[in-house]
């Protein structure tokens, strides 16, 4: 009676994809990088660089959003052979989830082993201020409540688990690391470490949203990284998570801001030296984890 509807790429369209990238460059990255709003400048920290334009990419989705180049970039750090993401997709550019998470597989074939996600993020914790960096301990998946998840469908056991955990989601190793160099580079005094919440977007919140968000147990909003999470967990990649807080959720019926993407993206722009001097000492910090699933 109904159409049938896909429910996601075959094994062989994602190797079609890594078999083109493994043709086309001679990285063999095990670090991957995926930059939020305003946060594609990470790439730079990566020397001798290949770079590809998503839509030359077969199967690769198209970036829409202001703030997302739509570039993979491959490159070292200090030796270290990385992937890094110049535009993600989100559910509200009109993707099908198995979109949104498409390249995380394709980390996977590459023989990724550890995934960095960098979000811009809505702090709805009073404690944080605009320019905070908040290492992600642990998300609210909004849109898994309702039934939205990345591994909806047929499982394939090449990837992963039918039933995978997500209490271990963010690395708690990777985070203490996080925390060592942020003291040593002096960045203590604007690192927090909380809960994302991730809703579906485009529409910033209500302010009968961002309190009940806050009552749930959220300390920032934002439209991305769970669904990459979820993936990369499921094929046991581990993952290290950050939220750069690019403006305070309005919490207040007398407030007069409100929140507006340039906003968020002027607030990447400020924080980005320190954010790229973080990741590369965070990345050089990274052991090997010889392709173990964790
Ligand atoms: O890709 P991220 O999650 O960093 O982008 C956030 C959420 C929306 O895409 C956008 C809103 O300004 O920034
Ligand atoms: N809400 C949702 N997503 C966001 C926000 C926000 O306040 N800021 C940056 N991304």
């Amino acid at each position: 009676m109904f159409p049938e509807q896909k429910l996601g790429y075959t094994y062989e369209e994602y190797k079609v994809t890594a078999d083109w990238l493994l043709a086309n460059t001679e990285h063999r990255p095990l670090i991957a990088i995926i930059c939020g709003s305003g946060l594609g400048g990470l790439a730079e920290i990566l020397k001798d660089q290949k770079v590809f334009s998503y839509s030359d990419i077969p199967n690769f989705p198209q970036s829409t959003v202001h703030g997302h180049a739509g570039r993979l970039v491959f490159g070292t750090l200090k030796g270290k052979s990385c992937v890094c993401m110049q535009g993600r997709f989100h559910l509200y550019e009109g993707y099908p989830i198995w979109k949104v998470t498409f390249p995380i597989r394709i980390f996977r074939l590459l023989g990724v082993e550890t995934t960095i996600v960098t979000n811009a993020a809505g702090g709805l914790n009073e404690d944080y201020k605009v320019g905070d960096i908040m290492l992600i301990k642990d998300h609210l998946n909004m849109p898994g409540f309702a039934g939205n998840n990345p591994l909806v469908g047929p499982n394939d056991e090449r990837f992963g688990l039918r039933f995978p955990c997500m209490s271990d989601a963010y690395d708690s190793d990777l985070r203490k690391l996080a925390k060592t160099v942020a003291r040593d580079l002096g960045y203590s005094e604007f690192l927090k470490e909380g809960v994302y919440c991730v809703l579906g977007g485009p529409s910033f919140e209500t302010i009968a949203e961002c309190s009940m968000l806050k009552r749930l147990g959220a300390d920032a909003v934002g439209m991305s990284t769970v669904h990459e999470v979820i993936v990369a967990r499921h094929c046991g990649m581990r993952v290290f998570g950050l939220s750069l807080i690019t403006n305070k959720a309005v919490m207040d019926y007398n407030s007069e801001s409100k929140a507006n993407h340039e906003e968020v993206l002027q607030t990447g722009r400020e924080r980005a030296s320190q954010l790229e001097k973080m990741i590369s000492r965070l990345i050089e910090g990274i052991e090997p984890n010889n392709n173990n699933v964790c």
